[in-house]
């Protein structure tokens, strides 16, 4: 089981400064969808540049031309590239192609897609490297979470790796560990936190043990 932390409000020297404090206990850095639309995937290769030893996640959600944007993420240094599970087979399909030219992995992000195991079972047969259950900020803040999506896809898919993110704190952490996913994906519950290294060093901590 993996840690991803996630970056979303930050710019670029910011976001140096925070995979700087907690490099040590994580496994991927996200360059989230936020920081893509404000600085453009410039932030991708500045923290691939800066942490070769990280596997970096550009959060593009893409929608259509999935074999073009995951050439150009590429391109930046991504390891990992977002495509929405809400867009059409088509779509991941030119993904998942060039990635595997580019030598990069898919993750196939589910936010809004309201028949999730219908659609991870179909999403799983195309060859995509992970299914992401996500609640995203809209959702949390009305009280929404992924606990009970992440054991569903737990439970349909055969052949991709899983992840779950959205609103995942120290305290909640638990629960999501219990549940088995190969990759937990952590923002706020980090980046929010008064001492980032000591709340990255638990969750590794407790992703370990789980
Ligand atoms: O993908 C995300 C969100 O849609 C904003 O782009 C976040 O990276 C994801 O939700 C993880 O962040 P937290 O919810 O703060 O843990």
């Amino acid at each position: 089981m993996k840690l991803q932390l996630a970056l979303d409000l930050v710019n670029i020297p910011e976001a140096l400064e925070v995979v700087a404090e907690v490099q040590e206990h994580i496994d991927v850095v996200e360059i989230g969808t936020p920081i893509v639309i404000n600085e453009g995937l410039h932030a991708v290769k500045a923290i691939k540049d800066a942490f070769p030893q990280l596997e970096v996640l550009a959060d593009l959600k893409v929608m259509d031309a999935g074999g073009y944007e995951v050439m150009k993420a590429s391109e930046a240094g991504a390891d990992i590239i977002t495509i929405l599970g809400a867009t059409t087979d088509e779509t991941i399909k030119g993904a998942v192609a060039e990635a595997k030219k580019q030598g990069r992995q898919i993750l196939i992000d589910m936010i809004n897609v309201s028949d999730i195991a219908k659609r991870a079972e179909e999403v799983d047969k195309l060859g995509v490297d992970y299914i992401c259950v996500h609640t995203g900020y809209d959702l949390q803040a009305v009280g929404k979470s992924s606990f009970e999506d992440l054991r569903t896809i737990k439970s349909v898919v055969k052949q991709a790796k899983t992840a779950v993110a959205g609103g995942i704190k120290l305290s909640t952490l638990p629960e999501v560990v219990q549940a088995g996913p190969d990759l937990v994906i952590v923002g706020g519950g980090i980046t929010g936190e008064a001492d980032k290294k000591a709340t990255a060093a638990e969750m590794k901590k407790l992703i370990s043990q789980g």
